[in-house]
């Protein structure tokens, strides 16, 4: 741990801007010294609020307001906290967060705070992110799914898996420990029994994780399309507003345009591109450009096609979007087709028929946008939002797919010729991957147990 470790730190906890209240937080061993500098030197009882004067460093009155006290370890940080609830003004609170400074505090950094809290081991990592990501959420369901990680329900399922692993490595090394007999131990089927449900439950966490993903970041739908397919009034459509100029000129729309909406809680980044055709025009050329830049990004395309172009065109995805063999070479991108203008085309709005992934709409009278919306969901493996999933990130996913790989390796080397030293590897990488996702990676700990446990077994 560095020096500064041991530094009382200080910051506004509340949204910057002015407010009925705001709060400064202080951590670290001098925050009642500190705090008494500010506030006097009356005692505070623990989880009371005082109503007291703050000054400043010449003693003048900047506020009045509450203090509390939590000393540590009983606080969020594991250390002793005072926090001041004074009025919700910026130039105030930075009076206070200055006096702080004066009587011996040092500014916090960003995500300080928490930082401390997963060093005094009040929180694991994947915990520490979910609070960040429960301030974040952007809908009620990543707000729940974030609550629910912070609470632990991500953390169990990964140290419950962790903790199977241990006792299949605690069995592995113990063979490898006892080479006469190894083979016989390796290949006695328990340990291919336990390996196959281990990769099950990753499987599931993994799966449930990936729900969390999306929970919290949504998905990325770029709309791309030749020129007045009617890009812009989808996105109209899908965002509930006129988001987008729709005019019947061609190439309208230039920039690249976002909007954040939801279907039923799933979070989804639509992005409206220009439309795509040769253009002399450099303006123009730019927009596609930035087009084809936004689709290497997406999650998915949707791709809009004026039906009244007849659905001959189905048949060469490739003349759907110019120049997109050569733009979007060795992408694999999902791509959702959406025959526009059924109000002019007269086909029947709604999934085509014999056309997988590809839908009739009107964005002009809304007809079709249903059946749209659903196959998104449904695309996205999104389901209802009442049984909340936890909240996950890209690490945590990628943690779990590397302890998926490695199992699996292992797996594959236990039917080869029972490689002890091998399967033991993957093992240990498959535990390191998972012990990634909660910060708990310690080595001293598990040989420890290795070693208590061979003490009993043998
Ligand atoms: N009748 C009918 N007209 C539509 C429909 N959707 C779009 N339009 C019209 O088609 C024209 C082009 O629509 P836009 O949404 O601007 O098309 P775009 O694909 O964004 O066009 P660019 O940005 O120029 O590439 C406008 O005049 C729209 O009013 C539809 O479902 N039915
Ligand atoms: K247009
Ligand atoms: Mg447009």
């Amino acid at each position: 741990m560095s020096a500064t470790d041991s530094d009382t730190i200080v910051a506004i906890a509340t949204a910057p801007g002015r407010g009925g209240v705001g709060v400064v937080r202080l951590s670290g061993d001098r925050a009642l010294d500190i705090a008494a500098g500010v506030v006097g030197d009356r005692p505070l009882q623990p989880r009371q609020a005082h109503f007291r004067r703050f000054r400043d460093e010449r003693g003048e009155v900047i506020d009045e307001g509450l203090v509390l006290s939590f000393p540590g370890p009983g606080s969020f940080t594991g250390e002793d906290v005072v926090e001041f609830q004074g009025h919700g003004g910026p130039v105030v609170l930075d009076m206070l967060v200055r006096a702080c400074l004066y009587h011996g505090a040092r500014q916090a950094r960003p995500g300080e705070f928490s930082q401390r809290a997963f060093l005094n081991d009040k929180l694991d990592l994947a915990q520490a992110e979910a609070i960040a990501d429960l301030v974040d959420a952007g809908t009620q369901a990543s707000a729940r799914a974030a609550l629910r990680s912070l609470q632990g329900a991500f953390s169990e399922e990964v140290n419950r898996l962790v903790e199977q692993l241990i006792q299949l490595r605690i069995y592995v090394e113990a063979a490898i420990d006892f080479p006469e007999e190894e083979i016989d131990f390796l290949s006695d089927g328990r340990v291919a029994a336990d390996l196959r449900a281990l990769l099950a439950q990753v499987n599931r966490v993994l799966a449930t994780a990936r729900q969390g993903r999306l929970v919290r970041e949504g998905l990325t739908l770029v709309i791309a399309g030749r020129p007045n397919a009617g890009k812009s009034s989808l996105m109209n459509r899908l965002a509930g507003f006129d988001a987008a100029i729709v005019t019947e000129v061609p190439g309208t729309t230039r920039d690249v345009l976002r909007e954040s909406i939801q279907i039923d809680g799933l979070p989804l980044n639509v992005i409206d591109t220009a439309g795509l055709r040769e253009s002399p025009d450099r303006v123009e050329q730019e927009g596609i450009r930035r087009a084809y830049e936004e689709m290497r990004k997406a999650d998915r395309l949707l791709v809009v096609v004026d039906s009244q172009t007849g659905t001959e065109s189905l048949k060469e995805p490739a003349l759907l979007l110019p120049d997109s063999q050569k733009q979007l070479e060795n992408l694999e991108l999902p791509v959702t087709i959406v025959l526009n203008k059924a109000d002019l085309s007269g086909l029947a709005p709604g999934p085509l028929d014999g056309h997988p992934d590809t839908f009739v709409i009107s964005a002009a009278s809304g007809e079709g946008l249903d059946a749209l919306r659903d196959h998104l969901k449904a695309v996205a493996g999104y389901q209802s939002t009442d049984e909340s999933p936890f909240s996950a990130r890209r690490r945590h996913i990628t943690a779990l797919e590397q302890a998926l790989a490695a199992l699996d390796k292992g797996l594959r080397q236990l039917g080869d010729h029972a490689a002890g030293e091998l399967l033991a590897e993957d093992l240990r990488a498959a535990q390191k991957a998972l012990e990634d996702i909660t910060g708990a990676f310690t080595a001293d700990d598990l040989l420890g147990r290795i070693f208590s446990s061979f003490c009993i077994g043998k």
